[in-house]
């Protein structure tokens, strides 16, 4: 099974999560396309009634249309009621690095509120410590990059202003801001660091998400292995 197989195995098993009058929060990235994808695919069925999804990302806005998911925004339900999203790596404590989509403020609003928060990935992002094999990525204010690059020099971070692909000059996110991915040794305590960055004058929010990932569906050869905090 290749990376993509698994990718649509845990979408799969996500929907188990999903019943009729949920609000359910839309993750960003190429794992949760998928769960969209089928979650649509159940409305259509008539098999789930009286959803809503609130998106953290413009993709996750458009796929939702797209898939005939009716979509509001956070300022618009009382609660949601479970969140669904990929990440870019995942400790044995269940904490995430997320934001390789330039997502992960929204992401974060959204999942920090959600009653269960979902989380779909493949065995290869399973890591044994946070900042093993990927950046922090942290969305900053434009005017302030460069000094929160020295600045996380102190964190034994090297920081990297993040580029576009077929766009001159820096990523912008949907917030109107930049992204720097931060690279670290390795991450102890993510929820000390989590908090000491956002204290930066000029981080907006950062990737690190501690203690907020109430399952985690892992994608492996055997099939889908569920660890729960
Ligand atoms: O901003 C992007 C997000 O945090 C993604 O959810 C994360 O990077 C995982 O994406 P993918 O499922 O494409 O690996």
């Amino acid at each position: 099974m290749d990376v993509e197989e698994l990718k649509k195995l845990v979408a799969r098993e996500a929907l188990k999560f999903i019943e009729d009058d949920m609000v359910i929060g839309l993750g960003t990235g190429s794992t949760t396309a998928y769960f969209i994808r089928y979650l649509g695919q159940m409305i259509e069925r008539g098999q789930l009634e009286d959803v809503y999804g609130v998106p953290t990302s413009h993709q996750a806005r458009l796929l939702a249309l797209e898939h005939g998911i009716p979509v509001v925004s956070l300022d618009e339900v009382d609660a949601i009621d479970v969140a669904v999203d990929g990440a870019d790596e995942v400790d044995p404590s269940l904490n995430l690095i997320k934001g390789r989509g330039a997502a992960l403020t929204m992401e974060k609003i959204i999942e920090y509120r959600a009653g269960t928060f979902v989380v779909l990935v493949d065995e290869g992002k399973l890591v044994e410590y946070l900042g093993k094999k990927m950046p922090v990525p942290i969305e900053v204010i434009p005017a302030a990059w460069k000094a929160i690059k020295e600045e996380l020099e102190i964190f034994n971070a090297r920081a990297e202003l993040r580029m576009g692909i077929r766009k001159d000059g820096p990523v912008v996110t949907e917030n109107g801001n930049f992204i720097l991915d931060a690279w670290f040794e390795r991450i102890d305590d993510p929820l000390d660091m989590e908090i000491e960055l956002n204290t930066i004058p000029g981080v907006v929010e950062n990737g690190i998400f501690a203690d907020i990932a109430d399952i985690v569906l892992v994608g492996t050869r055997d099939g889908v292995k569920r660890l729960e905090r």
